[in-house]
C-alpha cells in the first residue's frame, strides 16, 4: 500500500509551504523530492513523520507505524555537543524495541557494531560523536537507519557537504533499500544524481509540478516553472483561502516527541 497525499496542504501562520499536493509514493522505490530553496521539500517530510500537522487535506500512511519509519533531518537540525558515543547513537535505532529508558541488550550493541562497519566505521563505537567530521556523523546516523531497519526511510538532504566517496559508500546502502524493496523518500538537490539513482521524483515548488518517473518529471519546461515560482512562495506566500485553520491535523504523529 502506497503512502498517499490527499490535497495536502501544510503552513506556518497560515502561509502555506505545501500547497494543495495530492499524489503516491511507489512502494519499495526510491523518491527524490526536489524544487528551489524553500520549496517546502523539509516541511513535507517533517509532515509525513507527524512533526507538522497538515492544515488542510491529509496524509494516508497505510497503516505504518512509528518503528516503520526512519527519518534522518537535515544536518544543520542536529545537535552533536551532546555527550554521546556513536555506539550510543546508533544502538537508539532500536528504540522500538528496548524503549526510551531500559537498558540496550549486549546483542543490540553488537547489532550496532555491525552497522557500524557496513557503513566504513568497524571499531568507532567508542569515540564520542563530537570527535567526528561531519562525513563520518553521516555514516554514523546511516547505521542508525540501519538498526532501525524501517519498512519506509526519510532522508533529508543527506548528501549535502559530503565528498565523493562517502556520498558513493551512503549511495550504496541507499541501492541496497531499495533491493531490499524499502521505500526511500529523499530531498535532493543535485539533479545528476537524482537521475542516475531515483528512479521516481516529485518535483515541488509549495504546488506539485510533477511528481512520477524521474525522466518525464525533470523536463527543462518543468524546472524553469519550478525555478520561476521563487518569488511568489517564500514567507510571504499569500493565505491560502481555501484552507482551514492551521494546527488542525489529519495525520496522526507517528514520531513526534522523538529526540
Ligand atoms: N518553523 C518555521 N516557521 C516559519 N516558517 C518556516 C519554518 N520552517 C520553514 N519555514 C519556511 O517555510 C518555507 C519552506 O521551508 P522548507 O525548509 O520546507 O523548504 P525546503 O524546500 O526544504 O528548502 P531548502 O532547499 O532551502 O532546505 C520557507 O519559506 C521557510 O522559510
Amino acid at each position: 500500500m502506497p503512502i498517499r497525499l490527499e490535497n495536502l496542504t501544510v503552513a506556518y501562520r497560515r502561509h502555506p509551504v505545501v500547497h494543495h499536493v495530492s499524489g503516491s509514493f511507489v512502494p519499495g522505490e526510491l523518491t527524490a523530492i526536489v524544487g528551489p530553496n524553500g520549496a517546502g521539500k523539509s516541511s513535507l517530510l517533517k509532515s509525513l513523520v507527524g512533526l507538522l500537522p497538515a492544515s488542510d487535506g491529509r496524509i494516508d500512511l497505510a497503516g505504518l507505524r512509528p518503528r516503520d519509519i526512519g527519518y534522518l533531518p537535515q544536518q544543520s537540525s542536529l545537535d552533536r555537543s551532546f555527550p554521546l558515543t556513536v555506539g550510543d547513537v546508533v544502538t537508539l535505532g532500536h528504540w522500538h524495541s528496548s524503549g526510551w529508558f531500559r537498558g540496550v541488550s549486549r546483542e543490540a550493541r553488537l547489532a550496532a557494531e555491525r552497522k557500524l562497519d557496513v557503513v566504513g566505521l568497524a571499531g568507532f563505537a567508542p569515540r564520542n560523536v563530537d570527535e567526528l567530521s561531519m562525513g563520518q556523523f553521516q555514516r554514523v546516523l546511516f547505521a542508525r537507519l540501519l538498526v532501525q531497519d524501517a519498512r519506509v526511510i526519510l532522508l533529508d538532504e543527506p548528501f549535502t557537504s559530503l565528498d565523493a566517496k562517502t556520498t558513493d559508500d551512503l549511495l550504496a546502502v541507499v541501492q541496497n533499500w531499495r533491493r531490499e524493496q524499502r521505500t526511500v523518500i529523499a530531498v535532493l538537490h543535485d539533479m545528476e544524481q537524482v537521475r542516475r539513482h531515483f528512479p521516481q521524483t516529485l518535483l515541488m515548488a509549495r504546488e506539485c509540478i510533477g511528481w512520477g518517473d524521474t525522466a518525464a518529471v525533470l523536463t527543462p519546461a518543468n524546472l524553469l516553472r519550478a525555478n520561476g515560482m521563487t518569488p511568489t512562495w517564500t514567507g510571504h506566500a499569500p493565505i491560502c483561502d481555501i484552507d482551514g485553520p492551521d494546527a488542525v491535523a489529519t495525520v496522526s504523529s507517528p514520531i513526534a516527541g522523538r529526540p
